[in-house]
């Protein structure tokens, strides 16, 4: 079978990291900034960055609702940290008028480690990822105060939730594509292509 196909969100934010992290785990990837873009692509990745920019862009440039209409039909999504402030499904502390794609039944709050000089790395055990932990880089990190029943926590630090999937969403507090550890991308692929072996039956 031929390479998924997997978009990376470049509106703002690390985008070519993700491109890089995701040809290295075998995908096909390029930048989504395009409804017509968006549509060709099996899976996305939405980078970090300042998810009220990015939240903002996505309507400015009409994907607001074709990135919605897709991750609730299903289409595998990845949010790193602005990411995953994109994919909740309800922000603790939003800027006025930002708005989420949602899709993962939990509750995010954005800023909760604390400011940029605050970032660290931590060793993080992901489920689903084989191995040693992760090395977990956390730079104005949200975490997720809540989740839903439908919701996974897939990750704790501190005692808090940092990683968690629901069905073909998937979201990590953390920056796994700024290590060259390349495992949580490829447990995204692997989402990507189960889903389209899915499709194909
Ligand atoms: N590294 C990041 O993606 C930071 C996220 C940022 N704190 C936000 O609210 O969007």
């Amino acid at each position: 079978m031929t390479a998924p196909v997997i978009g990376v969100l470049a509106l703002q934010g690390d985008v070519r990291e993700h491109l890089t992290a995701l040809a290295a785990a075998e995908a096909e990837a390029g930048p989504v900034r395009r409804p017509e873009e968006l549509a060709e692509v099996d899976g996305l990745v939405i980078p970090g960055g300042e998810s009220t920019t990015i939240s903002k862009l996505a309507v400015l440039f009409g994907l607001m609702e074709p990135l919605r209409a897709r991750v609730r039909a299903g289409m595998p999504v990845y949010g790193t940290c602005a990411g995953m402030i994109m994919l909740a499904d309800k922000i603790l502390d939003p800027r006025s008028g930002q708005e989420t794609v949602g899709g993962i039944d939990m509750i995010v709050r954005r800023n909760a480690f604390g400011r940029q000089n605050e970032s660290f790395e931590a060793a993080v055990e992901v489920k689903g990822v084989p191995g040693e932990p992760v090395e977990g880089v956390f730079i104005r990190a949200p975490w997720v105060e809540s989740v839903g029943a439908s919701a996974e926590v897939l990750a704790e630090h501190g005692g808090h939730i940092v990683a968690v999937r629901q069905g073909n969403a998937l979201a990590t507090s953390f920056h796994p594509e700024l290590t060259g550890d390349h495992r949580v991308h490829r447990l995204f692929t692997d989402m990507v292509r189960a889903y389209r072996r899915g499709e194909s039956l």
